[in-house]
């Protein structure tokens, strides 16, 4: 239904994006997961027609966007990053000056005014102020807008970042209910590996540009199905012990935040006791050790040999 075929922006000397080849189908709910960064607001805006590219192609069933940016503008609901509302009107204002913006008049602008409020739970406060509007909140009425049009497909940057946990889970259900109830297509923007885990059927992981892996999150952390994680975590940190268990035979990859040490090692392997021993030498404090089963964010440090969120 939605392609990108060699998907490239340069800014400059910086590659943004960097050959992105993705695909939707309809009724799918699909993960842009990559650290700040990686080019994820640039592959949308190009795919949103806000931003030209600077080579590759964007199909809307098999026909270019880019020749006609029309073709896609009806049935895609953007929800940016940024909140655009006017701080001064209600939210009711807001959601009737966005609607008219979209061509809906009258009787049908009201009907769909109440069916988006009611989505994002807003009912009730549709007369208050946005500025008197908590972060989360105004994140909602900003999806509220990508809403009114009733668009086939509806892509989200980043919906969740900076709010608090009763609006972001709000809003995660909400995405959830969106794509599994109502068949809406979803491109989900985030540097959250649990929330593409919890919404996504398919993932694609970008880093620097491009894509780096693809599949659903069984395919992708079946890339370490012959490995495991190892959580260290110490009563201070320690970057003596990091280093030499960064040079300990068998260890695949290592990352340290604060006092916590993060392994991937082979399955099977017998390293805990030279770890063990390791701490001693260094006087480390040990407070607990895990091994655990892989998730998203390991597969994107095996691939990287960095954290998802630095
Ligand atoms: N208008 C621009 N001019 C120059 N460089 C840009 C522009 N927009 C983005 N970039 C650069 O392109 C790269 C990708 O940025 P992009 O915003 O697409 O990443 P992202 O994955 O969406 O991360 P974030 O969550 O921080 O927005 C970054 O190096 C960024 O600095």
């Amino acid at each position: 239904m939605l392609e990108t075929v060699d998907l490239k922006k340069v800014f400059k000397q910086n590659v943004a994006a960097d050959d992105v080849n993705l695909y939707l189908d309809r009724g799918e709910s699909v993960g842009l997961l990559g650290p700040n960064g990686a080019g994820k607001s640039t592959t949308i805006s190009m795919i949103s027609t806000l931003l030209k590219p600077t080579s590759g192609e964007v199909k809307w069933h098999g026909d270019s966007v880019i020749k006609n940016p029309s073709l896609i503008r009806d049935v895609l609901g953007v929800v940016p990053q940024e909140i655009a509302l006017y701080e001064e009107l209600t939210a009711l204002e807001n959601l009737r000056f966005f609607g008219k913006i979209y061509g809906i008049k009258g009787k049908q602008l009201e009907t769909k005014i109440t069916e988006v409020l009611e989505i994002v739970g807003l009912t009730d406060r549709q007369k208050e102020l946005v500025k008197h509007y908590s972060g989360g909140m105004k994140r909602r009425i900003n999806i509220a807008v990508a809403l009114l049009h009733e668009p086939e497909i509806i892509i989200m940057d980043e919906p969740t970042v900076g709010i608090d946990p009763q609006s972001r889970n709000y809003i995660l259900e909400m995405v959830r209910q969106l794509n599994k109830e109502k068949g809406m297509t979803v491109l989900y923007t985030s540097h959250y590996m649990e929330e593409v885990e919890r919404l996504c059927d398919r993932i694609y992981i970008m880093d620097h540009g491009k894509v780096i892996a693809t599949g659903t999150k069984e395919e992708l952390t079946s890339i370490l199905s012959s490995e495991e994680t190892i959580l260290i975590e110490l009563d201070q940190s320690y970057p003596q012990l990091v280093e030499k268990i960064k040079q300990t035979d068998g260890v695949l990859q290592v990352v340290e935040h604060e006092q916590e040490i993060k392994l991937i090692v082979p399955k099977g392997n017998r390293l805990l006791g030279k770890i063990f021993q390791l701490a001693e030498q260094e006087q480390a404090q040990i407070t607990s050790i895990n091994v655990q089963i892989p998730t998203l964010e390991d597969v994107f440090l095996h691939l990287t040999g960095r954290k998802l969120r630095d």
